[in-house]
């Protein structure tokens, strides 16, 4: 992280004690001039430089053409002056050699800036954007956002260096010029002024009107790259439904749309060149016959005749970089806006400027009157009360949909809770820095989430600064060391992508290294055992066994074996808890939904079979929640 990035500047509303804080955008990100001024201003002296050298290089190269006329003047008068010729010569040939000096300091310093620049921006832009919630992460695709990141930092580049080498020049050719021309005919100044005008506002005019085709080229070009990456991506899909030739000609008339889209955005650039050159032939032509028929006249002298003649071409030709730079840069200036429209969001839940950087370490975990809906939808908790002191093991079981996934969601704080409280030992979570109250919690999910790198580095991600050793006794706990020294490489075998080269199983004791090497005093087990066959299962249930002990742990489960030897049990039901117990009396109690789960289970059913068979459709055919003698079961359940 750069400087900046650390000196972000978050501008507040004022928090309260106990209420989510949502804070406003870092300012950098509120408008692409902004977001451009605050880089440039970052490395001042080098972007002040740097537009400096160009200014002095382009002024050099206006003066070099004044050279040449002095030149062609020394040689050609009447009386013929060596020794004015050689100053001359000396005069243009060290103008040259300096004006390339200029120019190669120049590329040295863009380089210099551009490049460290992209590296901030890339930075910057990840670190704000990983502060958005993970359902942020599932409406914007990850490789559209790797993609964005990546292409704002080459759009700062492109705004500068188009600015440097495309703009500069040719404004100061034009000044150049002008004030050349003046010196023997006004109106020939003028004219020109006129005409470098004309062509350029042409230009610009002209190239807004292609700005559709090149966007419409775009679009399907990013549309084959992300149909590609599908096929690769699934090409185990594509090997077993035999679908190669099937896929290979959907890509080819994806293809061809793009050919199509791409030749059209080109012939219009090619249009716009041809208009440049009938311009140039007719403006350069004109302003030639003028300077011949005032050297006819004796007006001005031979080198005048030069000096027109190169600068003209040279504004011409400078006119057209210019305009088309103009166009390019309109195109990445709203590309940038766009980028920062979608990342610049403000964050759904950020650190109140008073956030503590405690890390709990009591486990106890209290939900107060909880009410929670996702966006503007219907309440998935209502009124949730629940207290969990510290090392109790708590399972948590109900159909699909009751709520479960959000209470473990909610006690990691990715999202807030709208109503009441949420506490973990004694703090309110709202409190405390979002980083200090997930170093309390270590979660193994169903799906733990690798890195494409070593199985080493990837348990060392709970801990970045463990030893070698503790890695090793993180794995031995989790039963992973066998299978891990097993491997090609042993602890520095690559994971492939996503854990691609590890089984269900594998990934889980992985999971669960990683969990015993955080050491935190908070466990939460997210389904973790669902989907492993039997022997995985084992060998998973007894690395839990391990890490569970003396710690809080609340477990998702839908296979209620899973959490038969815990404290407690909460059943939930459309976001309430219907039944509170330890699993032992709950599977005892006459009537009770646990102890009806854990019968129907036992003769096969899933979660969900037993669910709907518990709820009994309402009048209208749907389910409106009548589920079977839960009459006294909806009464605020009690810690045990
Ligand atoms: N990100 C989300 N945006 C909108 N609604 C959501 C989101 N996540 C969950 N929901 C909804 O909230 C309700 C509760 O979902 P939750 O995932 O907590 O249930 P669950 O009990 O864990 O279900 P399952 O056992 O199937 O995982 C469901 O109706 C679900 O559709």
């Amino acid at each position: 992280m750069t400087d900046a990035t650390a000196a972000i500047d978050f501008e507040t509303s004022p928090a309260t004690d106990s209420r989510p804080h949502r804070a406003d955008v870092p300012r950098f990100l509120r408008s692409p001039v902004v977001f451009i001024l605050h880089y440039l201003k970052n490395r001042r002296w080098l972007f002040g430089s740097l537009f400096a050298v160009a200014l002095a290089a382009s002024s050099c190269s206006v003066v070099v053409q004044y050279g040449m006329k002095l030149l062609v003047d020394a040689i050609s008068g009447s009386t013929p002056n060596p020794s004015a010729a050689w100053t001359a010569l000396a005069f243009f040939i060290v103008l040259i050699g300096m004006e390339s000096l200029l120019w190669r300091s120049s590329g040295w310093l863009a380089a210099k800036t551009t490049i460290s620049v992209g590296v901030d921006v890339r930075l910057d832009l990840l670190d704000y954007m990983i502060g958005h919630p993970v359902r942020y992460f599932q409406d914007n695709l990850a490789g559209a956002l790797g993609h964005r990141v990546t292409a704002t930092a080459g759009a700062f580049g492109i705004l500068v260096n188009r600015t440097v080498w495309d703009i500069a020049p040719p404004v100061i050719s034009f000044v150049g010029a002008f004030i050349i021309f003046a010196t023997f005919d006004i109106w020939m100044s003028l004219t020109l002024a006129a005409f470098a005008l004309a062509v350029t506002a042409g230009l610009i005019l002209f190239g807004f009107g292609g700005r559709e085709l090149h966007r419409a080229y775009a679009e399907q070009s990013g549309h084959v790259g992300g149909e590609l990456i599908d096929v690769i991506t699934n090409v185990w899909a594509v090997k077993a439904f035999s679908a190669r030739d099937r896929e290979r000609s959907r890509l080819a008339h994806a293809f061809s749309r793009e050919a199509v889209a791409q030749r059209t955005s080109w012939m219009f650039t090619e249009k716009s060149r041809v208009l440049h050159d009938i311009m140039l032939l007719v403006m350069a032509g004109s302003m030639l016959v003028w300077s011949m028929l005032l050297w006819q006249r004796g007006s001005i002298t031979s080198g005048d005749v030069v000096v027109v003649s190169a600068l003209t071409f040279r504004i011409l030709h400078g006119s057209r970089d210019l305009a088309m730079a103009l166009v390019d840069m309109t195109q990445h200036f709203s590309y940038l806006g766009e980028t920062l429209r979608i990342i610049g969001q403000p964050h759904e839940i950020a650190d109140a400027p008073e956030a503590a950087p405690i890390v709990p370490h009591e486990g106890e975990v209290e939900f107060l009157d909880v009410a929670f809906a996702y966006g503007e939808g219907r309440k998935v908790l209502r009124d949730f009360t629940l207290s969990i002191p510290a090392g109790q093991k708590v399972g948590i079981v109900g159909p699909s949909g009751a709520g479960k996934s959000t209470i473990v969601h909610l006690l990691q704080r990715l999202h807030d809770v709208q109503e009441g409280e949420l506490r973990i030992g004694g703090h309110p979570v709202v409190g405390l820095q979002q980083d200090s109250l997930r170093a309390a919690i270590s979660v193994v999910p169903q799906e733990v989430s690798l890195f494409h790198r070593s199985i080493g580095d990837n348990i060392r991600f709970a801990r970045p600064n463990a030893t070698d050793e503790e890695v090793v006794a993180a794995a031995k706990a989790a039963y992973c060391d066998d299978f891990i020294r097993a491997l090609p490489d042993g602890y520095d075998t690559l994971v492939g992508e996503r854990g691609a080269k590890l089984s269900g199983g594998q990934r889980q004791r992985v999971g669960i290294a990683r969990a015993f090497l955080k050491d935190t005093p908070i466990i939460i087990l997210d389904e973790a055992t669902s989907g492993l066959d039997t022997q995985s299962e084992i060998e998973v249930q007894s690395a839990l066994a391990r890490l569970m002990r003396d710690r809080t742990v609340i477990a998702v489960a839908h296979r209620l074996s899973t959490i038969a030897g815990f404290d407690r049990v909460v059943v939930v039901i459309e976001g309430q808890i219907v039944e509170d117990g330890s699993p032992k009396d709950l599977r005892r109690k006459e009537g009770g939904i646990f102890a009806r789960m854990w019968s129907l289970q036992a003769e096969g059913l899933s979660m969900d079979d037993i669910a709907a068979s518990m709820i009994e459709p309402s009048r209208e055919g749907g389910y409106a929640g009548q589920v079977f003698g839960l009459g006294e079961a909806r009464e605020p359940a009690k810690v045990p």
